[in-house]
């Protein structure tokens, strides 16, 4: 049985018109040049009790559970976890471009997904990425970590923004910073980048910052962070090392966890720890 009537004979299963997979994205493809597509099911879209149904007999004829995908993207390894991150995202944006903002007609998917257009004026919308900067700032011997209230409990992080229309990165990052904990900086580096699918598609674009030694004085905007201190590469390190241990492999308290190591906030601070500065990007 091919693949395709496989799906379908499952689509059928489960209540599902095969018309479905009309709604695939292209997502990569394996070494053996074999394509992969991602479908959404629509089981969130329904809370009735008939998608509950659906969701418990699939788990089972499939041999698998549904998890959420903020736990699913740790628990993967890197290549897993990136086909997933763009799955959903592709996903998600094709889900909320249906119509035209220009004549309010129905757009169109082409057949793998990289774009959609409006038949009535052949506009085509492209998926959408919004480019953020997250910078670890340091003063030299110490870096800044801050903790936003939707941060899960206890997890502190570098400092992130949204680039503004109209920006360099290295204003973003200067005006980010200035805004949420009143620093002025004085270098910026380059690190590396990473899509990250929350809380729509972003470009995390990760760099360090250093700011003068005797300009550390923080000004905390509680609009935006619920905490920010510095911290000495000591504490640091010996956070990021207990932040690899099982629950069951730590001893004592920990006083605060940093980012899984997926999350390229990780690298930024794992970078900071064994190495001080990376290659210069100029300010
Ligand atoms: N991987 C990691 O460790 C971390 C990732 N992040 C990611 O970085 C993103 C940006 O960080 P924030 O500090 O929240 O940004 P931020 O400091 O720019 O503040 C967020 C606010 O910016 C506004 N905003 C401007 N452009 C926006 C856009 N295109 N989409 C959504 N909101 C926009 C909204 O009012 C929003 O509430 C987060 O949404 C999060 O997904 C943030 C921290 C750590
Ligand atoms: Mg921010």
């Amino acid at each position: 049985m091919s693949l395709r009537h496989e799906l379908e004979r499952l689509l059928g299963k489960f209540g599902q018109d095969s018309q479905i997979l009309e709604d695939s994205v292209l997502i990569g493809c394996s070494e053996q040049q074999e394509a992969w597509f991602a479908l959404d099911l629509g089981l969130n879209s329904s809370s009735s009790i008939n998608a509950s149904l659906q969701k418990a007999e699939m788990e089972t004829a499939l041999q698998g559970s549904f998890i959420k995908l903020t736990k699913a993207l740790f628990e993967l390894n890197v290549k897993d976890a990136s086909l997933l991150s763009t799955a959903q995202a592709l996903l998600r944006w094709h889900d909320t471009h249906q119509f035209c903002s220009r004549s309010g007609q129905p757009t169109k998917k082409n057949v793998s997904g990289s774009k959609r257009v409006c038949p009535s004026n052949n506009i085509i919308y492209y998926p959408q990425v919004a480019p953020v900067v997250i910078t670890l700032v340091s003063d030299g011997t110490r870096c800044l970590l801050v903790r936003q209230s939707s941060f899960p409990k206890g997890m502190y992080s570098a400092l992130a923004g949204f680039c503004d229309i109209g920006e360099s990165l290295e204003e973003t990052v200067r005006r980010e910073i200035a805004e949420e904990v009143g620093l002025e900086v004085d270098r910026l580096h380059y690190s590396a980048s990473q899509h990250w699918p929350f809380p729509n598609s972003t470009l995390m674009i990760a760099c360090h910052a250093t700011v003068k030694p005797g300009q550390t004085e923080l000004q905390v905007n509680l609009k935006e962070l619920e905490a920010a201190a510095w911290f000495s590469r000591d504490e640091v390190a010996t956070v990021l090392r207990r932040n690899n241990l099982s629950n069951q492999q730590q001893s004592g308290a920990i006083p605060f966890w940093l980012p899984p190591k997926l999350a390229i906030a990780h690298q930024l601070i794992k970078e900071w720890v064994e190495k001080p500065t990376c290659s210069p990007l100029p300010a």
